[in-house]
């Protein structure tokens, strides 16, 4: 059970409607045996034509019997239906707080069809926790003592054949499915995975997958994951029949066994009569409640996969204690001592052996061939990623100490890759800061060349916009946080020479005290910059102001010479 036991303890915290709903599903179950019990004897004593008064307080219970059974099972389901919403939402909230943290690393790792799914459908379907497998077996059991109880005053051995009928339909029944659905070891949740997977790579590479024309190709692939799908939920929903098939067949010869055991002792004359018609109708409804737990073991293994596979997105390395909040106040400065870092399940690499140090309010571009690690580093900054080894410390303190939520606060950030939001340039813009100002929003819309009206709808991811309207919009919004740490990942690759060296001289302007820490792929204009960290391989291949490198003729100026010349022919 450890798989669902953070289920368990979002459950137990419902305490109270955990108890109504027990206590109102006993009422409702015994008031049905009552009101069945009561017609069975009303219909035998009414044989014997009673006086009138004798009928007539019978049937007084029998409607007392209907009242409390619909009552019961109003306020069971009330109760247990509020429990499973509460629970629920627990489960959504303490989900996404121990997500949050590990947001950016958990969008590398997990597909996002896998990952919609398990957020919604895992989610929802752990409802069936605790209506389907947490109150009602304690429930059947209660109802079933009181039965046995009541049944024995007339009969000991046909109380017998019901407690045996409990133990086979509440408890073997129930336990040879639950080993057969471990055996079963279904899929269900796995192949809907793989199916929403398929999905969602489908409708975002339709348009290339048109033009390679690899369409019927992905489509196979996408009909071969449904049809896993629908094979694994029948193989589930077989299961589940044939466990509802045995468990009624039980009940059933129970009932009979009862009749024919009845029989024989009201010939024997060890039972009246009397009694044989209201004995059958209890046995008839007490297994009405023995009906559930022909679902239990599907339930059961359905709730610890689901729970499972939700849960081990969060389970995560061990990334240290937060104690320190970043102060957003003065520019911060970084140092890194001999980081090395290396992406999970990957063999080689991506950072090796990185010193470097970045100085309270200093300018630093990171250069380097494609590859060589320079978004890594910055992730590193961002804290998306820790360092399997070596240090990085911010503001003098360890990162693993800092929390990953009063950095991100605390910077501009810029990346290759941003979210556009469907809506309008205000409400992207207003990402920056709820209160801003239409002025405030026009200025850096001006700073970054953009003639935007404010009103202007911006199309799901941005999809109205071109590249390097996109990427100054991005600008736009950094400009607008105005924090004291610029992490900007080449933030103007689409934008026109003329433009960047505008909206560079604005950010030199905005950020004069700051840390900028600048991914460029241009080498032009970096004059400006304090220092240049030349990124080779996963390694520090030099570093320097831009005179310094010039002078040193290293790769800088090979890569400066190698610009060069390309512009120049
Ligand atoms: N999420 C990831 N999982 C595994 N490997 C990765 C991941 N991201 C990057 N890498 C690898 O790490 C290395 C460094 O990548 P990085 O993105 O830091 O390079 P870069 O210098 O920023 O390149 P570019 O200029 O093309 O953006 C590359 O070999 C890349 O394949």
């Amino acid at each position: 059970m450890k798989e669902v036991k953070e289920v368990i303890r979002l459950v137990v915290l419902e305490k109270r409607d955990i108890v109504l709903s027990i206590v109102f599903g006993f009422l409702a179950g015994m008031s049905a045996v009552g009101l069945f019990g009561a017609s069975g004897y009303l219909i035998s004593r009414a044989a014997l034509i009673p006086p009138l008064y004798a009928l007539t307080v019978l049937i007084a219970f029998l409607k007392l019997f209907g009242f409390a059974r619909a009552l019961g099972r109003y306020a069971e389901r009330y109760f247990s239906h509020r429990a499973t919403f509460t629970i629920l939402s627990n489960l959504r909230l303490t989900f996404y707080k121990k997500l949050e943290p590990h947001a950016p690393r958990i969008f590398q790792k997990y597909r996002s069809g896998d990952l919609l799914s398990r957020i919604v459908g895992d989610v929802e379907s752990l409802q069936n926790f605790f209506l389907r497998v947490y109150y009602p077996p304690v429930v059947l059991v209660i109802i079933f003592l009181g039965t046995v109880v009541f049944a024995s005053i007339f009969s000991i051995s046909i109380a017998i054949v019901l407690l045996l009928g409990l133990v086979v339909t509440g408890l073997l029944i129930p336990a040879w499915y639950t080993v057969k659905q471990r055996k079963l070891a279904s899929r269900v949740r796995e192949a809907r995975g793989e199916l929403s997977t398929e999905a969602a790579e489908w409708l975002y590479g339709f348009r290339d997958l048109k033009i390679y024309q690899q369409l019927e190709d992905k489509k196979e692939m996408l009909q071969q994951s449904s049809d896993d799908y629908i094979r694994e939920s029948e193989r589930d929903s077989r299961q589940m029949l044939s466990s509802h098939s045995w468990n009624t067949f039980a009940t059933l010869l129970v009932s009979w066994i009862v009749t024919g055991l009845g029989a024989f002792l009201v010939a024997e004359g060890d039972l009246n009569g009397l009694f044989l018609a209201m004995l059958v109708m209890i046995s008839l409804t007490v297994f009405e409640n023995a009906a559930p737990m022909a679902v239990l073991p599907s339930h059961l293994d359905d709730s610890k996969r689901a729970s499972k596979r939700l849960f081990s997105i969060v389970e995560e390395e061990n990334r240290g204690t937060e104690t320190y909040n970043l102060d957003g106040k003065p520019a911060p400065s970084m140092q890194v001592s001999d980081v090395s870092y290396r992406f999970p399940d990957e063999e080689r690499e991506a950072l090796t052996g990185v010193t470097l140090s970045i100085p309270a309010g200093s300018k630093t571009a990171i250069v380097g061939a494609s590859g060589s690690g320079k978004s890594t580093l910055l992730q590193l900054f961002m804290k998306f990623q820790i360092p399997s080894t070596g240090e990085l410390m911010v503001n003098g303190k360890d990162i693993t100490e800092i929390s990953e939520e009063s950095i991100w606060e605390n910077s501009n950030v810029v990346l290759q890759e941003n979210h556009y939001f469907y809506g309008s340039i205000r409400e992207n813009l207003q990402l920056a800061g709820e209160d801003l100002s239409d002025e405030e929003m026009k200025l850096v819309l001006e700073e970054v060349g953009l003639e935007f009206d404010l009103d202007q709808p911006v199309f799901e991811k941005g999809e109205n916009l071109s590249g390097g309207e996109r990427q100054r919009l991005s600008i736009a919004r950094a400009f607008l946080k105005g924090k004291r740490l610029w992490l900007l990942d080449e933030p103007t690759s689409s934008v026109d020479a003329l433009t960047e060296r505008m909206i560079f001289n604005h950010l030199y302007e905005r950020a004069s005290q700051d840390t900028v820490v600048l991914i460029s792929h241009r080498l032009s204009g970096l004059e400006k910059m304090d220092q240049i960290i030349v990124m080779a391989e996963g390694k520090v291949a030099e570093a320097g102001s831009y005179d310094e490198l010039m002078q040193k003729q290293g790769h800088f100026y090979e890569m400066k010479q190698i610009e060069k010349n390309i512009f120049s022919t």
